[in-house]
């Protein structure tokens, strides 16, 4: 029997390094020698740029298309496919449960198991829920090396109030014609003749809480792009953003302005060095780094915030220090500085640790109370005790998927 093991990482941790150690065969030495393949978002992100860069496609997923036009879900396991083709002898997986929905959850982990009785598969795990049945060790990773994670099994421990102060008022309050944010009417999107959704009708209003859900490649993502970005299948649809119909005047500058948006994608490739207290600051003039001189307003609102997140005594050191889950507060915050009218969450806990997620739900339940924006949160985890008031859910469907209000 191959030995297969789970190496549990916090945020705080140096994944990438961890990585690099095992692939170079330093770290496990069992695996000296060998020919090892790393299954995670690192690996799907260096396929993308070489389709961007040098029009390379090497990997098509099951509807034929490019990595960039695929979704979350469809990259991942079409980049599984294409390692296991390469026969590796050992399979480093990265994060992987990480955007996928549930029955792809269960395909991915089948396929690993089918895999684990001819290789050895090293996973790397943030959540304790995510580590998979048939690895036999469990290890954590200190310093430079991996130790066995003692009590393992003990649930992680439950913290009282993170943010003890209350949320810090808005500067000024963005204005808005209407209490209706977003509203579709019948809209329906295809790509190719491919019908992705059909007939949506959706209304998120002043201050509630909504969590998008739907399978991979049910339109999620589509979606928010037909809200925040400037997909040209909204043209001649019954969008209404802030009470005006998309497309009848307002540029996608005048709509980003009453939206905050947060992806963990923002953190990958991020490295734009910054104060902390700038890319809070960055946040009022909806640009990532800050290009103009601030306020004193604008400041001191800043550092409300910055004592919210228990960072003020930290303001002026740089944003690349901070752990994976104290970047996304700063980034989140960033987004909320202005109180826009609506804060948009793509995915936002995706590779965050069990600790950091248990904070982040703090946040955006304390979001949600303590103001009048609006919440979009898209994700397939529900994480525990983040309390949206509404789930709408995207149903797959030949002529694309249709969608209804859960709760
Ligand atoms: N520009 C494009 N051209 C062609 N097809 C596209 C394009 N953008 C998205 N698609 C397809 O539309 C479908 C819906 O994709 P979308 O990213 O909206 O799904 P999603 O629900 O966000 O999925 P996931 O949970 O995996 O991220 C997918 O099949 C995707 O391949």
């Amino acid at each position: 029997m191959k030995k297969h093991i789970a190496i549990y990482v916090s945020n705080k941790d140096d994944k990438k390094s961890l990585i690099k150690n095992i692939l170079s065969g330093n770290l496990i030495e069992s695996l000296n020698g060998l020919n090892g393949a790393l299954f995670s978002e690192i690996t799907i992100n260096k396929f993308i740029e070489e389709e961007k860069r040098h029009g390379r496609f090497d990997i098509a997923t099951k509807n034929k298309h490019s990595l960039m036009k695929s979704s979350e879900g469809e990259r991942k396991k079409a980049l599984l496919k294409h390692l296991i083709a390469s026969k590796p002898e050992y399979l480093v997986a990265d994060n992987v449960f990480g955007n996928l929905d549930v029955q792809s959850q269960e395909e991915i982990a089948l396929t690993l198991e089918e895999l684990s009785k001819s290789i050895p598969v090293i996973q790397i795990s943030n959540r304790k829920k995510d580590v998979l049945p048939f690895i036999s060790k469990v290890y954590r990773f200190e310093g430079k090396q991996i130790i066995p994670f003692e009590n393992f099994d003990n649930p992680t421990p439950k913290l009282k109030h993170y943010f003890i102060q209350d949320l810090p008022k808005p500067l000024e309050q963005v204005s808005v014609e209407s209490p209706s944010l977003v509203k579709f009417q019948n809209v329906s999107v295809s790509y190719l003749e491919k019908p992705i959704i059909k007939n949506i009708c959706w209304e998120i209003k002043t201050g509630e809480f909504w969590h998008l859900i739907g399978p991979n490649g049910s339109g999620k993502s589509t979606i928010l792009s037909l809200i925040s970005g400037d997909n040209p299948k909204a043209f001649n649809q019954d969008i209404y953003l802030f009470g005006i119909k998309k497309g009848s005047g307002e540029s996608v500058w005048d709509i980003k302005k009453k939206i905050g948006y947060f992806t963990s994608e923002m953190l990958q490739g991020f490295k734009r060095s910054d104060t902390i207290e700038r890319m809070i600051i960055s946040g009022f003039y909806d640009s990532v780094g800050l290009y103009k001189y601030p306020n004193e307003g604008q400041i001191l609102k800043a550092h409300e915030w910055l004592k919210l997140l228990n960072m003020f005594d930290i303001k002026n050191q740089n944003f690349q220090t901070l752990s994976q889950g104290h970047k996304r507060l700063v980034l989140i915050v960033r987004a909320m500085v202005k109180h826009p009218p609506l804060l948009i969450l793509d995915e936002p806990t995706n590779g965050l640790d069990d600790l950091d997620t248990i904070i982040f739900s703090e946040l955006i339940n304390k979001i949600s109370k303590e103001s009048h924006t609006a919440i979009l949160y898209v994700s397939h985890r529900h994480e525990i005790g983040l309390a949206p008031d509404y789930i709408y859910e995207l149903i797959p469907n030949d002529k694309g998927s249709i969608g209804r209000v859960l709760k």
